[in-house]
């Protein structure tokens, strides 16, 4: 009985309006069963909700997988330092930052973010440092064709790594391998600044994801972990032939727009995006009205 329909009374109280059986009560049970499980070693991630849950259920203390450490090492000799202002011929690494907060972002640790020139003693001995501190190591850069793609050479002359192109623009370039004295598992990203975001929601994700043992459907790449959501087409737009692009887009509303100019390079659309837009490699132009699997951005979209 709400105090809104009593007199306020303490002592004595009248109840002005009648009140129908039940009405506001918790029951026992009401919420969670006897004998269900509150919380399943499923890989989940263990949320806010699930440790009150399993607070308010007197279960104190769980086994939990640990947070991967993930090592960071971006590699070119062009690259300054954050914070630099670069030279001739020179850029600043943004990848290296970028790459640390996605990572903290997708819940895993940043074990170190260092840098490798772009020779091959530079490239091992980074490689090698970062395996052993590291439960991942991801790179970016010198995975291309040219003569100065030193992860590539380095792990490709060692048989440490393979690599190949994949059908997906941006992020054609790939690679992994293992590093370091554990075999530590490596993924090579591509070093295009757009190139290297992208490849890290459809390949590094996933891979944080499996370490930190939730279950992970590799058949539905680029969307193995199902966190995609549908979206429908506001404007037209071109994509490359015999590729998945992965366009990156505003979804306001369930509506689709491009965030900008689509090259590796453009970092001023990405800043905008909230998304990337999957469009398959079948379509070679996108139509106003068209229905697209939209994958969130971390640390974009709440
Ligand atoms: N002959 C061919 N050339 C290229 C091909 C190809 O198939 N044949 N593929 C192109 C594609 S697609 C991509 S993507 C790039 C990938 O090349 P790399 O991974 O070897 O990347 P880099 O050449 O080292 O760098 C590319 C670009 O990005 C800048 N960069 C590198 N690292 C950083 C960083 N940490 N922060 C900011 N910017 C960075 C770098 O200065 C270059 O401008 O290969 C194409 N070429
Ligand atoms: O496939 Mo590369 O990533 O476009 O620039």
């Amino acid at each position: 009985m709400p105090v809104e329909a009593t007199d306020g009374g303490v002592e004595r109280v009248s109840i002005r309006e009648p009140a129908p059986v039940g009405q506001h009560v918790r029951r026992r049970a009401g919420d969670v069963q006897r004998g269900r499980t509150v919380l399943a070693g499923d890989g989940r991630v263990l949320s806010p909700g699930r440790v009150a849950l399993a607070a308010a259920s007197g279960v104190c203390e769980v086994v939990v997988g640990a947070r991967p450490r993930v090592a960071v090492v971006s590699t070119g000799d062009e690259l300054v330092p954050v914070g630099q202002v670069p030279g001739e011929g020179q850029i600043v690494d943004s990848n290296s930052l970028m790459l640390a907060l996605l990572v903290t972002a997708a819940g895993a640790e940043v074990a170190v973010r260092t840098s490798a020139r772009d020779d091959e003693a530079s490239v091992s001995a980074t490689l090698a440092e970062a395996g052993d501190t590291a439960d991942l190591v991801i790179t970016t850069g010198g995975v291309s064709m040219g003569a100065y793609d030193t992860v590539k050479q380095v792990l490709s002359s060692s048989g440490a790594g393979r690599f190949s192109k994949v059908a997906m623009r941006p992020g054609m370039p790939q690679g992994s391998g293992r590093v370091g004295s554990r075999g530590t598992p490596v993924i090579t990203l591509p070093g295009n600044p757009v190139s290297a975001l992208v490849s890290f929601h459809v390949f590094v994700l996933p891979a944080l994801a499996a370490l930190g043992g939730a279950s992970v459907d590799a058949s539905r790449w680029p969307d193995p972990l199902g966190r995609g959501t549908e979206a429908v087409a506001g404007e037209e737009w071109p994509s490359a032939a015999h590729k998945v692009e992965l366009t990156r887009v505003r979804v306001d509303e369930r509506r689709i727009c491009r965030s900008g100019g689509q090259g590796s390079h453009m970092l001023g659309a990405l800043a905008e995006a909230t998304h990337l837009a999957v469009v398959p490699a079948e379509v070679e132009r996108v139509h106003v009205g068209d229905v697209l699997l939209c994958l969130p951005l971390l640390g974009t979209v709440p």
